[in-house]
């Protein structure tokens, strides 16, 4: 009978999964997990983050259990596991997804290609969905997404047979993996669960998503970050149970565009990262790297520990490492918090993916890294428009904290302050004075950033002034914090899948890659609106509230 090997990676769900289903429709299927040191001893890694995945791992494990199978977890190298493991099996080849979410696992597979083909065995790689070799104008990329989001499903296979024979280690603990447990609360991982907080979404917040999403007290978010980080549920699951259903309110309905518009932005990410790996370790226009970032020590300890005087960045930097920031640090609460490093302080944004990627349950290194240097301004080409400054007193406290909940539960020491003193407390004997002057900090790096963006604002091929991949692929942080980067010393080492060479690239192309770095680029109606939408007069926009937190 066929075995064939599905390695499991980012993708732990057994529906939607084309790999997987694939497997089961050959024969026998040998579906493996592997403990890689490279990544759980990378510098971005979070403790509660790998625990997290150890939950996934086990409603994976659970999930193949009903269908008559079993996950096997093996550790190592992969490019030595996985040849190993076929031989040991007898097993036809390998299917797994590709994964392109960092450069670690961009060289893995690479090496993984070349370890196979030197000994004749076979692998089939699998296209996520909504992922794409192809450079795409960034409006025809929305509506790729759109049509594979609409697309069937991959059903979940009804039975998995996992060879007898083959023997699985168990499940660690997280201290197992040589890495230091924290107190961070970790939820189920399991499909179930993220099944269930759509239908809370659906029960509990659709009526006030789209203007409450910047409230953390509100938590009117999903709560999926974390399950689509590990795909445990797939994106076009979501969707397509989001689209379902029916009945809704105007203003459920517009909730249901804005989080489709979230899903989607998520995807983009990645996609970019696709073409550009080095945005892993640089801004997109080197100018931005290799002109003036400041570091403090002391200040970025302060920052981390919730120590700047500004209570809302405050609240922020203890959520984060009390709770790993999935459910109360939403996008509004880390923009500003990110914004407050990387533009007021002035520090290399990387500091701060660094640090959030250590933390955060949900850490995705495209989202956070992409996200943290579209905070600091050093992506989008086109004007100030995003140039995003968030100012961190009264205003940030009114539009996203307005009752101060947030701000108390988190730091007590301003609790028994009114909410219109919370922005900037008076003087207080066990909470530190501002670190910092907004107003002052905010012009430098108004001007900074606008003498930077004059090298390249003008010119009409801007390929010339983008960060290309560096030679050293050496994680940012490795000199912070113990790490087992061994892999990035290799001379040249190769990426898979490829990516897009900046040299090669004609006029057209060029153009074509500029259109994912440029706000407002012009975009087409989508197909799946279902309603016209129609705006109040009364009640602001969430993007209104939420970019006038940008004023003075
Ligand atoms: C500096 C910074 C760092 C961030 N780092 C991460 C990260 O590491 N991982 C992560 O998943 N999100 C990150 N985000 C984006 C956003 O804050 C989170 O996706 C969101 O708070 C997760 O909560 P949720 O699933 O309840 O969100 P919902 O609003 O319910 O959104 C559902 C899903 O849509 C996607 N999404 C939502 N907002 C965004 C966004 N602004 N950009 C891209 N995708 C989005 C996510 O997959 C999210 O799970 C970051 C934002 C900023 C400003």
């Amino acid at each position: 009978m066929t075995r064939t090997i599905v390695w499991f990676r980012r993708d732990l769900r057994i529906a939607d999964h084309a790999p997987l289903y694939r497997a089961a429709l050959r024969g026998s299927v040998i579906p493996v997990f592997i403990f890689d040191r490279a990544l759980l001893h990378h510098p971005e890694t979070a403790p509660a983050r790998v625990a997290f995945m150890l939950n996934c791992l086990a409603g994976l494990d659970q999930d193949l259990r009903d269908r008559g199978g079993r996950l096997i977890l093996r550790y190592g190298d992969p490019s030595e596991v996985l040849p190993h493991l076929i031989r040991e099996t007898q097993a036809d080849g390998i299917y797994a997804h590709i994964d392109y979410e960092r450069i670690y696992g961009r060289v893995r597979d690479a090496k993984l290609n070349q370890v196979l083909a030197a000994e004749n065995l076979r692998i089939r790689w699998f296209e996520p969905a909504a992922s794409t070799p192809d450079l795409l104008r960034y409006p025809d990329y929305r509506n790729f997404w759109f049509a594979e989001m609409l697309a069937d499903r991959i059903p979940a296979p009804s039975r998995v047979d996992v060879p007898a024979e083959i023997v699985s280690e168990p499940l660690p603990a997280v201290a197992d993996l040589v890495l230091i447990a924290n107190q961070v609360p970790i939820p189920d991982g399991s499909a179930v669960a993220a099944r269930q907080l759509l239908d809370q979404f659906l029960d509990d917040k659709i009526d006030r998503y789209y203007w409450q999403l910047s409230y953390p007290g509100a938590e009117a978010t999903t709560g999926l970050s974390p399950y689509l980080k590990f795909g445990v549920i797939s994106p076009r699951e979501c969707v397509q149970t989001v689209q379902q259903w029916q009945g809704l309110s105007h203003k459920a309905e517009r909730s249901r565009q804005q989080l489709i518009a979230r899903l989607r932005w998520g995807s983009g990410f990645a996609q970019r990262f696709r073409y550009l790996p080095q945005l892993e370790l640089r801004s997109l226009y080197s100018v931005f790297d290799e002109d003036g970032w400041e570091f403090d020590e002391d200040l970025y300890q302060a920052w981390q520990d919730g120590q700047t005087g500004f209570p809302i960045v405050d609240a922020a930097a203890r959520c984060l490492q009390a709770t790993g920031g999935w459910q109360q640090l939403n996008f509004r609460i880390r923009a500003l918090y990110s914004s407050f490093l990387s533009n007021l302080l002035g520090m290399d944004w990387r500091y701060g993916a660094l640090h959030f990627m250590r933390h955060l349950l949900d850490g995705d290194c495209p989202i956070d890294h992409y996200q943290w240097a579209m905070q600091a301004g050093v992506t989008h080409c086109v004007d100030k428009t995003w140039t995003r400054i968030y100012n961190p007193e009264q205003v940030a406290v009114d539009r996203c904290d307005p009752d101060g909940r947030f701000i108390k539960r988190w730091v007590p020491e301003v609790a028994h302050l009114p909410p219109e003193q919370l922005g900037l407390p008076p003087k207080l004997k066990d909470y530190p004075s501002p670190i910092l002057n907004y107003r002052a900090a905010r012009q430098r790096r108004i001007k900074q950033l606008d003498r930077q963006r004059q090298a390249f604002l003008h010119q009409e091929n801007l390929i010339p002034y983008l960060a290309q991949l560096p030679t050293c692929l050496i994680p940012f942080g490795s000199d912070r914090f113990a790490s087992d980067v061994a892999w990035a010393m290799a001379s040249q080492p190769n990426l898979f899948p490829s990516p897009l060479d900046l040299d090669a690239l004609d006029l057209k192309q060029a153009q074509a890659l500029r259109t994912w770095f440029v706000a407002h680029v012009n975009i087409k109606p989508r197909t799946v609106t279902p309603r016209k939408r129609r705006r109040s007069k009364r009640q602001p926009t969430s993007d209104f509230v939420q970019l006038s937190l940008l004023e003075l």
